[in-house]
């Protein structure tokens, strides 16, 4: 049995974060910090984990970084407040709403009212319509994340067959769009797909973006595919049964160490650009 190719989040992390601090420290001499404000809602305690690894990674690199904490009962109206603020306060270059939200508040509403020019997690309706018509606007982090892994170890997207397991607004939809963009042949799959299977058995790409641990069979992959693993459960655990997919995989990314480190460093790159942007209007308006 031939190994595959494990595909190092932690390296491409580590080379994309390498290639912002030159950027950083040019904005800085400036007086411009990049800066990241998470808005978390309630007390679960993973997000709180997450938004925890976000600020951690803005603060190692030189940028500055702000958590807001929601309590539970925050109502839409004053989340879309806080949000509000934000969009105006001039100090601020970048917006994640941490997903998800409590039931009783609409995510969508409270996505959509961040500024495009701050959408840096690439979660409006428009930062989404824009990305699937390739316009300007900060991609998605995780579906970002997962095209930055192809591309570092340049692996084939065009006329390949890439099976989506998941339909989410900010991971399976977005991803799915990115690869039809790079020539790929989409099936996008979810909870309702029938003989799922077989479908991923056609598969020359596999996005595993369902939340269900170890859901992907290794007995269900074409020998050689690859497989992204973009699931975050419980325990650190992938959508793919990681032992068996690694026994028929040509390249597979681990869980923890693949798709997780490569999105954090998305958020970092989009903040940085989004600073940058800030940075060049200054220079417009000055003129
Ligand atoms: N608006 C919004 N945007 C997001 O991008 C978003 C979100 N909501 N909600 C939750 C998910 C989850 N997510 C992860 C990012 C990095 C790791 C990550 O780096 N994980 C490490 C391990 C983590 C650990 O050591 O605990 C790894 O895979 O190696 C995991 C999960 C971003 N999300």
């Amino acid at each position: 049995m031939k190994e595959p190719l494990l595909l190092d989040g932690k390296e491409v992390s580590k080379s994309i974060k390498g290639q912002l601090k030159g950027t950083i420290d040019s904005l800085s001499k400036e007086g411009i910090v990049p800066k990241l404000v998470t808005i978390l809602v309630g007390d679960n305690p993973s997000s709180h984990t997450y938004v925890q690894m976000k600020a951690n990674a803005c603060v190692r690199i030189g940028m500055d970084s702000k958590r807001i904490f929601l309590p539970t009962e925050t109502t839409t109206e004053e989340l879309l407040q806080t949000i509000k603020q934000l969009n105006e306060d001039e100090t601020v270059h970048g917006i994640l709403l941490q997903h998800p939200v409590p039931s009783h508040i609409d995510e969508r509403q409270a996505f959509d009212m961040i500024a495009l020019e701050k959408d840096v997690d690439g979660v409006t309706s428009h930062g989404f319509g824009s990305t699937a018509f390739q316009l300007n606007a900060y991609p998605c982090c995780t579906p970002a994340a997962i095209m930055e892994m192809i591309d570092y170890y340049n692996l084939e997207i065009e006329g390949k067959h890439a099976v989506v397991i998941g339909r989410s607004p900010i991971l399976g939809k977005p991803v799915s769009m990115m690869l039809l963009n790079r020539n790929a042949t989409v099936t996008i799959s979810h909870s309702r797909t029938e003989n799922l299977d077989q479908i991923v058995k056609q598969a020359d790409i596999v996005v595993a973006a369902v939340g269900k641990p170890k859901f992907v069979k290794g007995e269900w992959l074409k020998e050689g595919a690859l497989v992204l693993d973009a699931g975050y459960n419980k325990g650190n655990i992938g959508d793919c049964d990681y032992d068996t997919c690694y026994n028929q995989a040509g390249a597979i990314t681990p869980v923890p160490g693949g798709i997780g480190p490569v999105t954090i460093a998305m958020l970092l790159r989009n903040t940085v650009l989004a600073a940058q942007q800030k940075a060049v209007q200054r220079t417009v308006n000055h003129f």
